[in-house]
């Protein structure tokens, strides 16, 4: 089984290596196609983790390999690039931005990734049919619910076929029904697209989603639960 994401002992502190100490000796290796809850106490490091796996920060001490790739070795640039083309992003809040129509924001990773005009148009209809929304690519998030605009994000995550999807706390906004559906979907679509994905949760029954689940604390990320029946 091919080796997507290699994390070893790897350790953070804010205010330089001498300060408060968030991160230690974590290690985590993920498989191609794995999906994975990590949870843990308010503050034991899962959102500076999923920022040191998005090349978004970087560590005092250890590892990062993503297919093989050391991103721990990159410099900001080429870090930025690997995060663009290989990596999806869900965030409790949404983060879809307001001035453009919900096709314009699956679109944007497309954009950014400079696939052609002409090759975006039928890639993010797929996209929106895929999570049940294509008869609102002309909308503008504010009117859609909390559940729609997650499943735009969830489009918009997953549009340019990135090898990593991380998603921070995606459920946190959202009722108990919208959440279950937004789970069920980005499990699909984390299947379909043969994406490797990492959800960051509080929520058990979101963790319940996963195939394993991880929690973290002071000594570092421990395996909580064997993996579920597919
Ligand atoms: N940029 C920063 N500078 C200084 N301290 C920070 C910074 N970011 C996070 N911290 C601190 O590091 C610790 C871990 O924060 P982090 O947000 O990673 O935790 P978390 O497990 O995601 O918490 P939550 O579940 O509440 O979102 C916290 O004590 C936080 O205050």
């Amino acid at each position: 089984m091919l080796r997507l994401l290699s994390i070893h002992q790897l350790c953070k502190a804010y205010g330089g290596p001498q300060g408060r100490p968030v991160l230690r000796d974590v290690d985590l290796t993920l498989a191609a196609g794995d999906y994975v809850a990590i949870m843990g106490e308010s503050g034991t490091g899962k959102s500076t983790l999923l920022n040191l796996i998005a090349g978004l920060d970087t560590p005092d001490a250890g590892r990062i390999l993503l297919a093989g790739r050391e991103l721990t070795g990159m410099g900001e640039a080429e870090r930025t690039r690997l995060r663009r083309r290989s990596m999806g992003f869900v965030f409790q809040a949404f983060h879809l931005l307001p001035h453009l129509t919900v096709a314009q924001n699956v679109a944007l990773p497309l954009a950014l990734n400079q696939v052609p005009a002409s090759r975006r148009r039928a890639r993010v209809q797929a996209l929106l049919a895929a999570v049940g929304l294509a008869a609102r690519a002309d909308s503008y998030p504010r009117e859609l619910s909390g559940g729609q605009m997650q499943r735009v994000a969830v489009a918009r995550a997953l549009v340019h076929e990135p090898q990593l999807l991380l998603a921070d706390e995606p459920t946190g906004n959202l009722d108990q029904d919208s959440a279950a559906q937004v789970l069920e979907l980005l499990r699909r679509q984390v299947r379909e697209h043969g994406c490797t994905a990492i959800l960051v949760t509080h929520s058990r029954s979101a963790a319940a989603s996963a195939d394993r689940v991880y929690r973290l604390d002071a000594e570092g990320l421990h395996l909580q639960a064997p993996a579920r029946t597919p």
